[in-house]
């Protein structure tokens, strides 16, 4: 069975979470949307990106190969929805992966190991880990690192997963070197001014997945939402305006200088993992957060239609894509796999 076009209706989101997430027998991947395959498909249209926004040089300050040189795809039916087919300069993707891996993990960005840890446990990640990523494997079932255990990290306003909200209280700055990637980028689609307000950096092991949900926890919705990804592909399902749109399916893979050592952990960690960065304006121009925090808007899969993303394994590693999405009630995107954000 070929799960997107044949399932329809009010479970529609589910049903296709559940067909991508089986094991045994694994199942067809034949109607995922492969962008790596481009043009032509009856789906996938040209995205029109704006060449003079960006110039050649700005672009590869920001470890960006010049705008005209990009693979940008739209879908059919999914207006706002763009995706780019790895837009890094030849060396970049290691930095990001080493970015997410050793930098933006460290203080006072706040990660899941903090919710049961001191700071001082956690001020370290990378420092800790080295050993046991670097040993090669005894045979014997070694305790996980601390990057293994590593799920989540948030940036700039800090997203609070109980509430399903950010505030003004709970910010410290966005990474610059995110701010000016996320900048170019949003540019070059035609969203001049962005401002990288937020992140979210999700790290998926072979057996996780992202919930069903809809991102809307952001004030101003006229604000693109960026995604990058790199490592090992996964199956991403976005979902249309209503719970009972079936979902699109596509396949989503993403690639300074790095010591060598840096290197060859990097590459040993995302050998067998995905590394996602959403990064989010939470405010518009002049806009402010409310005095009491509005109800929680990051809906889950019960709530609203959505989208998944399943860990799909794959023999490349490393390779690199963005996602903007423009229309956030048409950004559904999920992981099957459980205990994620825990
Ligand atoms: O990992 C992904 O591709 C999706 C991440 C996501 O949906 C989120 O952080 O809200």
């Amino acid at each position: 069975m070929a799960a997107c076009s044949v399932v329809r209706g009010e479970d529609a989101f589910k049903k296709v979470f559940k067909f991508y997430k089986r094991k045994s027998p694994p199942p067809d991947f034949s109607d995922v949307t492969d962008f790596s395959k481009g043009l032509p498909s009856d789906k996938i249209v040209p995205a029109v990106l704006d060449l003079s926004a960006v110039s050649d040089s700005e672009a590869a300050r920001a470890g960006l190969q010049p705008v005209k040189s990009w693979r940008a795809f739209g879908l059919q039916g999914y207006p706002g929805f763009i995706f780019i087919s790895n837009p890094f300069l030849r060396g970049s993707q290691p930095f990001w992966i080493r970015q997410c891996l050793k930098t933006y993990p460290q203080k006072p960005n706040v990660c899941n190991l903090d919710m049961h840890m001191s700071p001082s446990d956690t001020q370290d990640i990378w420092g800790q880990s080295v050993h046991g990523l670097s040993s090669s494997p005894s045979g014997k079932r070694e305790p996980k690192t601390l990057l293994e255990r590593l799920r989540w990290v948030t940036l700039g306003y800090h997203y609070n997963w109980d509430t399903k909200t950010y505030s003004a209280n709970h910010h410290t700055p966005l990474p610059a070197d995110l701010h000016l990637l996320s900048v170019q980028i949003t540019a070059a689609c035609g969203f001049p001014g962005f401002s990288a307000q937020a992140g979210i950096l999700n790290y998926y092991r072979h057996d996780s997945s992202l919930g069903i949900h809809v991102d809307e926890s952001e004030l101003d919705h006229s604000r693109p939402l960026l995604s990058f990804s790199f490592g090992q592909s996964a199956i991403f399902l976005l979902g249309g305006v209503r719970r009972e749109d079936p979902p699109h399916c596509y396949d989503s893979t993403l690639g300074g200088v790095l010591s060598e050592e840096d290197r060859l952990l990097c590459t040993r960690y995302i050998q067998s993992s995905r590394l996602n960065v959403t990064v989010r304006q939470v405010l518009g121009p002049g806009q402010r957060f409310p005095e009491t925090p509005s109800s929680p808007q990051k809906t889950d899969a019960s709530q609203a239609g959505g989208g998944t993303r399943t860990d799909k394994p794959t023999e490349k590693g490393g390779g690199g894509v963005v996602a903007v999405t423009l229309l956030r009630l048409q950004r559904h995107d999920t992981y099957p796999a459980v205990n994620q954000r825990q």
